[in-house]
């Protein structure tokens, strides 16, 4: 081969390895710009399933975010390959998890509708709807997206059901709760007066109360009450009203009449002076005519003209000033009957204001003094205490057993007893002694001025009176005793200690077998 053969053909050779490199380079710039457009459909797909799983898993959102920011600043698919390789173990698990829990509702959909479905007497189509859920509630579910619907069926179902009860007024069941609410209104009515003719139906709703009451009657006993308050405060509204237009009426007579009488004194004054005026004139033209008079005859003549016009002016004035006297009187007269008609209304409203003190301050079954009545003796006998440096026991007094009474022979046996118990406390006490129903089957008797030894003995005295009552239900004969607990006030105690003392003293002498007295040292 010659040696233009040679170079001819490694010339081509280079040419051709030219070629091959170009479409290498070619090929290889494909190849990374394929790259780029998959490492950011990467990208963009890792931020797609990060906003789908944002919340579910903060571990998770995290990772994804990282994820996200090393594939954009490294364009290194190789480098972030470990790390996809978890996420994609955690996706896989949470999946997992989520069917499991996804599994555990559909069975508790499915036992609450087995429920529904078991409570009796529904209606047909409550029924026909239940049967409907159950058989699309045990469908596979693939996401929690299938589970919505279902949930909301399922409530709609319950809906229906609550309509349905309460259009049929079926009653609410009475629990331990809506029985204390009864006992208390019961305990409430005791506390307020009603009128004559509402007590024995007002006694009828107490015994009720004090059983065991829906709640339906429940409700409609509060509206009665509610009803017969609002009456009540009504009537005392209008009276009040009535008393107050009277006095009202009766002031404006008043004032009328004494302006009437002062424009009358005024003209009578006036009229006087007037009267005054033309006597004066008179006179001193009758001094004229004498100083001047040459005549007698003439000057008689005059003088007794003049004196016949005066005594006509004086007469005429006397009848003024005699229908004036008569006028003032009639008014005087009519002012009077008002002030009259006034003070008696007023004497039959303050009445009625003492009575309705009483009453506040009376409790209605026993008629001993009240909790309120109580309070403020309580705060005068201290008063003293503090003045005087003077002596004063407080007894919480509560009847034993109480509960046994109106359990066996009924609430209204039980009121019996207590308005027995509380004549007998108010009977065996003396004067300067104070006894209150202080609420249920418990009195506070405050005593005054007495030392231990004194207190011990008319507290007992007390007790025993008590337990010496004959009571007598039916034919059955029933001993009634009562505990008492004592605490005489100390220096520097509140009410609110000595009484505590007194129901920590009491609850001993409940505790070491009632009917007793104790005393707290
Ligand atoms: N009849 C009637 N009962 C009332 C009245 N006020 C409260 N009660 C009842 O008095 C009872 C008091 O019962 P408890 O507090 O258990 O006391 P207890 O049976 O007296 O027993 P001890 O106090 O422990 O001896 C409750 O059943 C109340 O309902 C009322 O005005 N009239």
């Amino acid at each position: 081969m010659s040696d233009s053969d040679n170079s001819m053909s490694s010339e081509t050779l280079i040419a051709k390895e030219l070629e091959e490199a170009r479409a290498a380079q070619k090929k290889l710039e494909g190849l990374a710009s394929s790259y780029q457009i998959q490492i950011r459909s990467l990208i963009d797909f890792i931020h797609q399933l990060s906003l789908s799983c944002k919340g579910q898993d903060l571990n998770l959102d995290a990772r994804l975010a990282k994820l996200r920011t090393n594939l954009s600043n490294d364009n290194n698919i190789q480098a972030v390959l470990p790390e996809l390789a978890e996420i994609c173990d955690t996706l896989r698990n949470r999946t997992l998890q989520s069917q499991r829990e996804l599994k555990s509702g559909q069975d508790s959909m499915l036992t609450l509708s087995q429920r529904l479905a078991a409570i009796d007497n529904i209606s047909v189509h409550i029924k026909r709807e239940i049967i409907h859920f159950q058989q699309d509630i045990i469908k596979p579910t693939i996401s929690v997206w299938d589970f919505v619907p279902k949930i909301t069926q399922l409530a709609s179902i319950y809906e229906s059901l609550l309509l349905e009860r309460l259009v049929k007024g079926e009653p609410i069941e009475a629990t331990a709760q809506h029985q204390h609410m009864a006992h208390e209104l019961a305990h409430q009515l005791s506390e307020l007066e009603f009128r004559a003719k509402d007590r024995d139906s007002i006694a009828a709703l107490k015994a009720e109360l004090a059983g065991n009451v829906s709640v339906e009657r429940l409700l409609q006993a509060y509206q009665l009450v509610l009803k017969l308050l609002m009456t009540e405060v009504v009537r005392e509204k209008n009276s009040s009203h009535q008393f107050l237009s009277a006095i009202n009426e009766c002031l404006a007579l008043v004032r009328d009449s004494v302006n009437d009488n002062w424009t009358v004194t005024l003209n009578n004054f006036s009229k006087q002076r007037e009267t005054n005026r033309q006597i004066t004139n008179q006179c001193s033209e009758m001094d004229q005519h004498l100083q001047a008079a040459t005549e007698i005859e003439a000057l008689k003549q005059h003088i007794s003209a003049e004196l016949q016009m005066l005594q006509a002016r004086i007469k005429e004035r006397e009848q003024e000033q005699q229908n004036d006297v008569i006028r003032l009187k009639k008014s005087m007269d009519s002012m009077r009957k008002e002030i009259e008609t006034l003070s008696v209304e007023s004497g039959n409203f303050k009445e009625k204001l003492v009575e309705q003190q009483r009453l506040i301050m009376t409790d209605t079954l026993t008629q001993l003094p009240n909790r309120a009545a109580m309070d403020e003796r309580l705060k005068r006998e201290y008063r003293n205490v503090r003045r005087n440096n003077s002596q004063l026991w407080v007894v919480v007094a509560d009847v034993d057993n109480f509960k046994l009474i109106n359990d066996n022979f009924g609430h209204p046996a039980g009121d019996k007893t207590l308005q027995v118990v509380a004549t007998t406390l108010q009977n065996t006490l003396r004067k300067g002694e104070f006894v209150a129903r202080y609420g249920g089957e418990e009195f506070v008797l405050l005593l005054p001025d007495i030392d231990e030894e004194q207190a011990l003995h008319i507290v007992n005295r007390v007790r025993e009176r008590v337990s010496s009552i004959p009571f007598k239900f039916g034919d059955r004969r029933v001993a009634l005793t009562i505990s008492f607990g004592c605490a005489q006030v100390n220096s520097n105690e509140t009410i609110h200690e000595t009484f505590e003392r007194a129901d920590g003293a009491l609850y001993r002498a409940k505790r070491n077998g009632r009917n007793r007295v104790e005393i707290d040292k």
